[in-house]
Formats: structure tokens, sequence, C-alpha cells
């Protein structure tokens, strides 16, 4: 029966680094698929995992969220019986969240047999505040949902905002083991045995309680199968999953009421009583272009530069991309906001550049690059 390993993460928190990792250290005598779905139409990744003999399904076409439960499911069931893999990695892209796509994969099993092995989060040991501040809706659902969340970064976080991030991660998820550690400091045996260990909590979660098909969330739903909000039953003492920032007092029976006069309060302008989540497309945008220009090092610095602290594009999230330089050598590049990095790589059958943030600029962003 093949394993579900899920490995979600919000953009650029290492999601790709982990997943090779494991395959290199941990993961060598197994047939392994792996399952990305990007957000973004130009998919960056994938190329080193098909160079290693790793199959790669990627799906670049949206997210895995509600519309796309159906498509994911059946890339899924085509990966077992085609393969017949030992190990299944499923990458969702970075704003998806962890409930859409555990929901999706139990749908599956209900056809397919399936172990769901391990659900993991990977978080960026210096973000955690500002993700949870400006995307809870997304960013905490991943949290939340996690058997495991894998800290990345942690070697170059001060120890007080290190602690911070720990803190921050508990108030949402009270029992994922939370690895602190710098990963070239641990073997990917040592990780994935945490990760499996989170198993025993996998289970209780999808035992005892169901995910609910219109929010996502984890909540006990005997009783209230109305999703108007009028008395929505969650069983944690934690925020709202929605996003809307009330905090949730002990009382296990609280009922959850929100004022449906008032608009929601991220601003979207939706009115709950129709729409109480947000889809990813509607939060988040990607620009992506495809382009034979050849970049000097100086200049491609000088522009991700400006991408990682200026906030004239929008407010950028994730950026990376393969170009030509002026020497007809090729060049690689990743970004997250406040810090880049360029690297050496092989060519390519073009140059390709991919932008995701919230209220881009595309006009601006165009300026930038050409
Ligand atoms: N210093 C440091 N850099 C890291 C670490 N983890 C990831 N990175 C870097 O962060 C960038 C993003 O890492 P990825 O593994 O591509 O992240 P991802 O979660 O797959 O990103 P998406 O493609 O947006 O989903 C890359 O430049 C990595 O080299 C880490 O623990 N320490």
């Amino acid at each position: 029966m093949a394993k579900i390993d899920i490995i979600s993460g919000f953009l650029g928190a290492g999601k790709t680094t982990l997943i090779q990792k494991l395959l290199k250290e941990a993961l060598k005598g197994e047939k392994v698929v792996l399952i990305e779905n990007e957000f973004g139409e130009i998919g960056i990744d994938g190329g080193f995992l098909k160079d290693a003999g790793i199959e790669v399904t990627e799906m670049n076409s949206g997210c895995i969220c509600c519309s796309l439960v159906g498509d994911f499911g059946s890339a899924l069931k085509e990966v077992v019986t085609q393969y017949n893999p030992d190990r299944i990695i499923i990458e969702p892209s970075g704003v998806g969240k962890l409930s859409d796509v555990i929901k999706a994969v139990q749908g599956v099993a209900e056809d397919v047999e399936l172990d769901l092995n391990s659900f993991v989060t990977v978080a960026d040991a210096k973000k955690c505040k500002m993700y949870m501040k400006n995307f809870g809706e997304f960013y905490n659902n991943q949290v939340e949902y996690a058997g495991s969340i894998i800290l990345s970064r942690t070697g170059d976080v001060a120890e007080d905002k290190l602690n911070e991030s720990v803190a921050l991660l508990r108030e949402h998820n009270e029992k994922a083991a939370i690895i602190t550690t710098p990963w070239d400091e641990l073997s990917g045996e040592q990780i994935l045995k945490v990760m499996e260990d989170g198993n025993d909590m996998v289970k209780e979660l999808l035992e005892e309680e169901e995910i609910c098909p219109v929010c996502g969330g984890h909540h006990d739903h005997e009783h209230h199968h109305e999703h108007d909000h009028e008395h929505h039953h969650h069983d944690h003492d934690e925020e709202c999953s929605c996003g809307c920032g009330h905090d949730h007092d002990h009382d296990h029976e609280h009922h959850h009421h929100h004022d449906h006069d008032e608009e929601c309060s991220c601003g979207c302008g939706h009115d709950h009583d129709h729409h109480h989540h947000h889809h990813a497309d509607e939060v988040f945008t990607s620009w992506g272009k495809e382009t034979p220009k050849k970049y000097n090092k100086e200049e491609l610095d000088t522009i991700l530069q400006k991408l990682s602290k200026d906030d004239s594009y929008g407010m950028i999230l994730r950026s990376k991309g393969i170009l030509q330089t002026e020497d007809g050598s090729w060049i690689q590049f990743d970004l997250v906001p406040g810090e880049y990095e360029i690297r050496e790589g092989s060519a390519d059958y073009t140059g390709r550049i991919c932008v995701i943030g919230s209220k881009l600029k595309e006009d601006e962003l165009e300026g930038l690059f050409f």
C-alpha cells in the first residue's frame, strides 16, 4: 500500500529543499512519486528530480483546493495504478490549505488503498509572525493540521526570534513535534522519523474528527451541518481558521457568532453569509514570463534587491527563475521576502521568471525585468 506524505508549507518555506534531502538521505531504496502543485503560471521546480529518476507529476493549473479536488483525485489515483509506488510525496502549493489537501486524499482513500503516513508543514523560522498576521487564513491552516512542523532557516535566526516563532506555532497546534535544529545537523532519517511519529496524531485526527467540507475546519459537525455561522461549533480554543481573527474561548460548546451585517474584516468585501473562506487565487496572484533576454549578474542582483525589499511592485512573497547571462552561462534565482539567492544552473529551453504575491503590480514588474 502506498504511503502518502503531504509536505505543506507557505511560499518559499523550504518544501522542495526538504524533499530533496529526504530523497537523498532517507528514501534511496524506495519507489517514490512526487506530486507537485505549484501556484503560478510557470513551473520552475521538478527538473532536478526528474534527472534523479524520480517520477514527478506536476499540477500547475491552480491549487489543490475545493475547485481542483476532482482533478487532484484522478491524478493521485492514476499515480497509484500506473506506478504502484512505495510512497507518494505530495507537495501542495505554498498557498494551499492543508485541510483541503487532506480532504482530497481522504476522498481518494475511499476508492484506492492508501496509507496516510504523514502531514508535515515546513515553516520559515524567521517569518511565522509576519505570515500569520498577513495571511493567517492560509498559513494557520497549514500549522493547525500538521502532524509535525519542520522549521527552516533556524541556523540563521536569533534565539529569541526562534522562541517567539515556536510559541506562535504552539498557539495553533498544541501537539505537533516541532523541529528546531538546523537541517544540516540532522540526517534525513532523523527527520523522517519525526514526521512518521506524528503519524499517531494523524490517525487520531482522522478517526475523531471529520474535516469540514465547507470551511476545511476540523470541528465536530455532528449537530451543526448548517454553515451559516449562526452556531458554528469549534472544538478547539484556537483562533478561527477562517481568518476572522476571533479568539475562541475554552468552552468546548462555544458558539461562534459573526455579525453578518459587517463585511469580512479581511477587507475582501465578501458578505460571509454566502462565502466564508477565500480561495488562494482571490488573495494571491502570480506573474510569469518566458524570455530569451540575457542578463548580467550585477543587473539581476539589483533587480532582486529591489524585488525583495521595495513594496512598489505589490507585496512580493516569492520569486524564482532561470535566466541566461551575457556570457552564455545560466543562473537560477530564488527569492522570499527580505532575501534572495543567485546560483549557477544548467541550460534550459528558454529563460523563465515567476513572481507570486498579493496585489502584484504587473506593469511595474514588467518595467523592472525588461
Ligand atoms: N539558509 C537556508 N535557506 C533555505 C533553507 N530552506 C530553504 N532555503 C532556501 O529558500 C529558498 C526556497 O526553498 P524551496 O525549498 O524552494 O522552498 P519551497 O517551499 O519549495 O518553495 P515554493 O516553490 O514557493 O513552494 C531556496 O533558495 C532555498 O535554498 C534553510 O533551512 N536555510
